[in-house]
């Protein structure tokens, strides 16, 4: 099928403003207090996500047809996605002063995403929101309002390069309009 620009969801890709350095600084300093348990935190993410959004599941082979939370957190598939998830973060926050490596970055992820794992792009909006509940709720000294703020701001961009990257790719979206 013919890619058809600003098609769908992609018309939500309002490029997201530029983090102040002040900003930068809030995240990086926060970061560094969640990446300390990062394989906790990711998972739980992930798992809060999963439970909460059933359908993200279709997409991993090894536990697409689990229910139970407990299972799922055993699962190595799970378990690795959420490190992957959470070693990619660290490297968009590490590089916060070098846009080009940022957009490389999620450039990249963006692509796997849509090229070789199909993955509609919606889903990343919905992890991200995740992301910012877990944070906000397991930190709650760090994740004042301002911090929180800042992370929104963070998880916008990271939502605006990955669909820029399913764009760049020709990816359509199959909405219910559209079907
Ligand atoms: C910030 C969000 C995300 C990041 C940073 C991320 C990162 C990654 C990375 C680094 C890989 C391995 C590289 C590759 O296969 O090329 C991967 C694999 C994968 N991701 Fe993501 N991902 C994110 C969100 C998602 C979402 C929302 C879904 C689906 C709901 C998803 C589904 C997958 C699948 C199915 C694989 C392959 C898993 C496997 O082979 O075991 N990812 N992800």
């Amino acid at each position: 099928m013919e890619k058809v620009p600003g098609d769908g969801d992609m018309e939500q890709r309002e490029r997201a403003d530029q983090l102040s350095e002040e900003e930068k600084g809030m995240i990086q300093d926060t970061w560094g207090r969640v990446y300390e348990n990062c394989e906790d935190v990711g998972v739980s993410v992930l798992i809060r996500f999963f439970v909460n959004f059933p359908s993200a599941k279709q997409y991993f082979s090894q536990f697409r047809d689990m229910e139970d939370a407990e299972e799922m957190e055993r699962s190595l598939q799970l378990r690795k996605h959420a490190q992957r998830v959470m070693n990619a973060i660290n490297s968009v926050v590490e590089n916060l002063q070098d846009p080009d490596k940022v957009s490389s970055i999620l450039a990249l992820v963006g692509k796997a995403h849509a090229v070789k794992h199909k993955v509609e792009p919606m889903y990343f909006k919905i992890l991200s929101g995740v992301i910012l509940e877990v944070l906000a709720e397991d930190y709650p000294d760090s994740f004042t309002p301002e911090v929180q703020r800042a992370w929104a701001k963070l998880m916008g961009l990271v939502y605006w390069h990955v669909t820029g990257a399913y764009t760049e790719v020709g990816w359509v979206q199959l909405s219910s309009s559209a079907v």
